[in-house]
Parts: C-alpha cells; structure tokens; sequence
C-alpha cells in the first residue's frame, strides 16, 4: 500500500469539469483567463453543467430559470431568526440551513438525472438569497426578496444593502464569481463528490462541502487574510507583524497552494481588482500591504498569493462584512460542486480509500 499525507498527488478520480495542467485553469477546456475577462457568472454555471458555453437564447432561459428559484420558503429565514444569530458564524449558519432547505424540497430523495439537475437550479438560485437574508436578519432587518429584473452578482449586493449596487461593483463581484466557480479536486469538491459518491442526495452533498470549505486552510482563508490585515492596520507595521509570524513558523494566510507551486493563475486578476477597488473607497493603503506581505512571504518562504489573499481585500472594499467572505466563495463554488456531483453520479463508484494501520500489535483482550 502507498500512502501520501493529505494524497497530495494522488489521482482520486476522472473528471472533465475543470482542469489544472501546467498551472493553467480550464473549466471545461476553456483558460480561466479568458472566462474572468469575457464570460458572466451564470454563463460559466451553464458551462460547468452542461460542458458547452450557452447560446444567447439559452443564457437568457437558464439566467431566467435561476432568477424564478431565488425565493426560498419563509420557514428557512423563520428558523434563522431562532438561532444565536449574533454569534453564530455565517458558515456554520449557511451549513444549517442549506442542510434545513432539503427538508423542504419534495424532490430531496428523487434519484435521477433530471431530478438532480433541477436540485442543482434550485440550490444555485437560492444560496445567495439565504447568506444575504442572514446578514440582513443578524443586522435586525427583514430578508430583502430577490429582484427578478437583476443579474445574480448584482442580484446578491442587492438582497445584502437593499439598494441597486452600481456597475462597477456588480462587474467586480461577478468577476469574483467567476474566479472561485471550480478548482479541480480541491477538499470540498473532494467531500461532495464523497458524500453522493454513497448515493446519498444533493443537499447532504453541499451540506459537507460547506462544511469543508469553511476551515481556514480551505475557503476560511479570505476572512483570516483580511483579519490579518486589520491587526497589521498600517503599511509600516508590515515588516514586524510577518517576520515575527514567520518567526513563530505561523502560516500565513492567502499563500501557498497544495498543486500550483508557481503561482496561482486567478491571484493577478484579484490583485488587479484589489488594486483599483481599494483606490475607489480611497482605502488605497489596504492593497499597498497587501503588496509588501506578498513582496515578503514570496522573498522569505518562495510562497506565492492564492485566490483567497486578494480577494479579501476586493470583498472589503465591495463594503461586505469579512465574515460573509467565505460564505460569498460558498455561493460561486457551488456551481463547481454541483458540476461534479452531477458528474459523481452519472458514473458512480463508492469512493472508499485505505488507510494503513500504525497501531499497536494485535493483543489479547484480558480475561476478566
Ligand atoms: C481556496 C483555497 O483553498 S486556497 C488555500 C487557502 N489556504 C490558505 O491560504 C492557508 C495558508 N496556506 C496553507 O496552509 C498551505 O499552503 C495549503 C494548505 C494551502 C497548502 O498546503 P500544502 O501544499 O499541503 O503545504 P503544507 O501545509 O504541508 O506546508 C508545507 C510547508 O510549507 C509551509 N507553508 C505552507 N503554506 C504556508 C503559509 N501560508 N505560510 C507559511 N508557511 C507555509 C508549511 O509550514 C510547511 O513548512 P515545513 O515543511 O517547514 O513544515
Ligand atoms: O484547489 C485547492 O486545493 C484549493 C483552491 O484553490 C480552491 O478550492 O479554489
């Protein structure tokens, strides 16, 4: 038997969602470069389900079908009301309820391709309604319906503040959707494929997949760069807070990557979104440490940023709490999970690895 800690480079399973080659990012063959500059959210949602970009005709009908499931029933936000909703972290909050929002589908239990695919419109179409209803109901405010004339970047900043967000901000965060759509067999997508690889439903597969996704050496790490960057609060405070941090041999949130080693193709993107959002709230100083922590980590460690250090500061100047970052990368990597459960089930095989036994010697029971 092999064994490698964490299966790092372990092939787990065959997959034509989305791929890493070469440190290059394809969904479905297409760069993640070209999707980031040219393709809109639901555009690259269409793509990772069905394996070809949508005609105009069938963007606007999928976009058309998204915008109809938005609502989610009144049970769900009642609920959330019952919780220690002050305290509570908005990941673990969205856990639950994605989890509860199962107990209301009829369809939960149905087991067939049609089925699913329509699990999949509706779980979509609802996360960003039940993350923006939570904030909206921690804050004392009542859920704000979705807008069926909107987008869903511009949709989401709608429900969350109320007002109609303005162009720039709907292009930056659909963009930010974009980028966090899929990635291969990272650990959450790993953990839904998991989940139904038992046969078990849609809901229990992105209830795990949330549940993985919220550490911080997963997607957790957007909401523990910006807290990083709010202890370090000034660009002279920098130097001293990494070195001491890389002295104490503390990871630094936002840097190194399990497959790319040579940089992580949707970091320039963030960095450029940072750069120019950060000076749109005049709030330059955030990306100015942003650079000199990555100018440091890459000089001392050789670590370069991932999608979640730049992104922390693109979400803060978006004016968004830095405890909904996570919950944001939920919403844009449930289009990847669901891709890949569909595809779990489409050729299923129970994924059950082995592990290799190092403890003790077999030994008798003691005779009482
Ligand atoms: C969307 C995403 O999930 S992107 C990743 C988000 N996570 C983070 O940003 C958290 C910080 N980064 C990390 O913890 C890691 O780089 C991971 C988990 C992302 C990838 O890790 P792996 O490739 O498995 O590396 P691993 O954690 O085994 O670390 C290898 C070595 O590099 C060091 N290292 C890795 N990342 C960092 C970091 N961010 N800061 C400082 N040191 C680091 C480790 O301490 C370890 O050093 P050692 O060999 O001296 O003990
Ligand atoms: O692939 C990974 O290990 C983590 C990651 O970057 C992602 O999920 O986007």
């Amino acid at each position: 038997m092999t064994t490698t800690r964490g299966l790092e480079g372990i092939v787990a399973t065959q997959s034509s969602v989305s791929s890493i080659i070469d440190d290059e990012l394809t969904y479905q063959g297409y760069g993640i470069d070209d999707l980031a500059n040219h393709a809109r959210f639901e555009e690259v949602v269409y793509l990772l389900w069905n394996g070809v970009l949508p005609a105009k005709e069938q963007l606007q009908s999928f976009s058309d079908e998204l915008q109809k499931a938005a609502f989610v029933p009144k049970e769900i936000f009642e609920q959330m009301k019952a919780y220690p909703i002050t305290t509570v972290h908005p990941m673990a909050a969205l856990r639950t309820a994605i989890s509860t929002l199962g107990l209301y589908d009829e369809e939960a239990e149905e087991m067939n391709g049609e089925a699913n695919y329509r699990k999949a419109i509706k779980l979509q179409a609802k996360i960003p309604t039940i993350v923006a209803g939570f904030e909206r109901i921690r804050s004392g405010k009542e859920p704000v319906e979705p807008n069926p004339n909107l987008s869903f970047a511009a949709n989401f900043l709608y429900m969350l503040n109320g007002t109609v967000p303005d162009e720039l901000s709907v292009r930056a965060f659909d963009k930010a959707l974009v980028l966090h759509a899929d990635h291969e067999l990272n650990a959450s997508t790993f953990t839904a494929r998991v989940c139904v690889a038992t046969l078990s439903d849609v809901y229990s597969g992105l209830t795990a997949a949330i549940g993985a996704l919220k550490g911080p050496l997963h997607g957790g790490a957007n909401e523990a760069v910006m807290k990083m960057l709010v202890e370090i609060d000034e660009l002279e405070n920098v130097e001293p807070y990494i070195r001491a941090a890389l002295d104490r041999k503390e990871k630094i949130m936002g840097f190194g990557h399990r497959v790319y080693k040579n940089g992580d193709p949707r970091a320039k993107h963030l960095r450029q979104m940072s750069k120019e959002l950060t000076d749109v709230i005049k709030e330059s100083k955030w990306y100015e440490m942003s650079l000199k922590i990555e100018e440091m980590v890459t000089k001392e460690k050789g670590l370069l940023p991932n999608v979640d250090f730049y992104s922390a500061t693109v979400y803060h100047s978006l004016g968004i709490k830095h405890d909904l970052f996570t919950p944001i990368f939920a919403i844009s990597r449930t289009s990847g999970w669901l891709a890949h459960i569909l595809e779990q089930y489409e050729n299923n095989r129970l994924i059950r690895p082995r592990a290799e036994y190092i403890g003790p010697d077999k030994r008798s029971f003691p005779k009482k």
